[in-house]
């Protein structure tokens, strides 16, 4: 049976196609690097991704008229150290003009947060003003996961690996990025289990990587939870876009003052 995940890489492949005749939405000058990695070297304490998320594919419609610049800014005064963006049109509702908007908000790294399997979506991402993009290891086989890292490397973009299961994570660990993103969400089901981080953590910290944890994030002490578990940052989407103060929501998240373990 077509998994929702398939059904999402098949749309991706046609607007690939769109996208070549497409024109950038390009931001003028040149864009100062802000890093992920250098904020995750430093940290002592959990590095808070927070997600700008109109509607996903298992929520329906979340919050989808929200302003993207208005919000970034809010998620980077209640403490937040990076951005996440959705620009999947068909399924999340999202767009590369959303990252442009939030780049233009914001001093701090952001993530183009779409299901990306040709080179020209990094060419995208980075004119829109991502600093990092995302492969999901699901989607892709250890080649052109390979090849996409090693050109977002050539735009000077850094790389979130996503992985859900033990293969996924082994399939990442041959390559040499340094961050890997454990997904509590299963794309194929929907379903939702912390659990996956701590199942996964001792394979990825075993080799020395960065572990941000990734969706069904609601409470400081989620947070707690996967930080004890070995994560060095958390990504958030659904809480803080249906948060009714957005900069007390993040200040939550990161209550919990436990050391991150490197
Ligand atoms: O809204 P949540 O449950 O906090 O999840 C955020 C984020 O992890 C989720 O949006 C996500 C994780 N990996 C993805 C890949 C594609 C699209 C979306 C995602």
């Amino acid at each position: 049976m077509e998994t929702i995940l398939d059904k999402i890489i098949r749309k991706k492949q046609e607007e690939v196609e769109q996208l070549r005749d497409m024109t950038f939405p390009l931001i003028e000058g040149a864009q100062p690097k802000y890093s992920l990695v250098s904020r995750l070297e430093k940290g002592k304490d959990v590095t808070i991704i927070a997600e700008f998320k109109r509607a996903s594919p298992s929520k329906g419609d979340i919050n989808p008229t929200l302003d993207p610049a208005l919000q970034a800014r809010n998620y980077i005064d209640g403490g937040a150290d990076a951005v996440s963006v959705l620009t999947d049109k068909t399924f999340f509702k999202g767009s590369f003009e959303d990252l442009k908007k939030v780049r233009l908000a914001i001093q701090k790294p952001i993530l183009c947060k779409d299901f990306i399997i040709d080179p020209i979506q990094i060419d995208f991402a980075k004119h829109a003003g991502a600093n990092l993009i995302l492969l999901i290891a699901a989607a892709l086989d250890l080649k052109k996961l390979e090849y996409l890292y090693e050109y977002a490397k050539t735009k000077n973009l850094e790389v979130i690996m996503e992985v859900h299961n033990e293969e996924e994570t082994e399939k990442v660990l041959k390559t040499n990025n340094p961050i890997i993103g454990v997904n509590n969400r299963n794309l194929k089901t929907f379903q939702v289990d912390l659990r996956t981080t701590e199942r996964l953590a001792p394979l990825i910290k075993g080799e020395n990587r960065f572990l941000i944890g990734e969706s069904g994030i609601t409470s400081g002490s989620d947070v707690e939870r996967l930080v004890r578990a070995g994560a060095n940052g958390i990504l958030v989407g659904e809480t803080l876009m249906k948060h009714g103060n957005i900069v007390q929501g993040v200040k939550e998240l990161k209550k919990p003052l436990i050391e991150v373990v490197k």
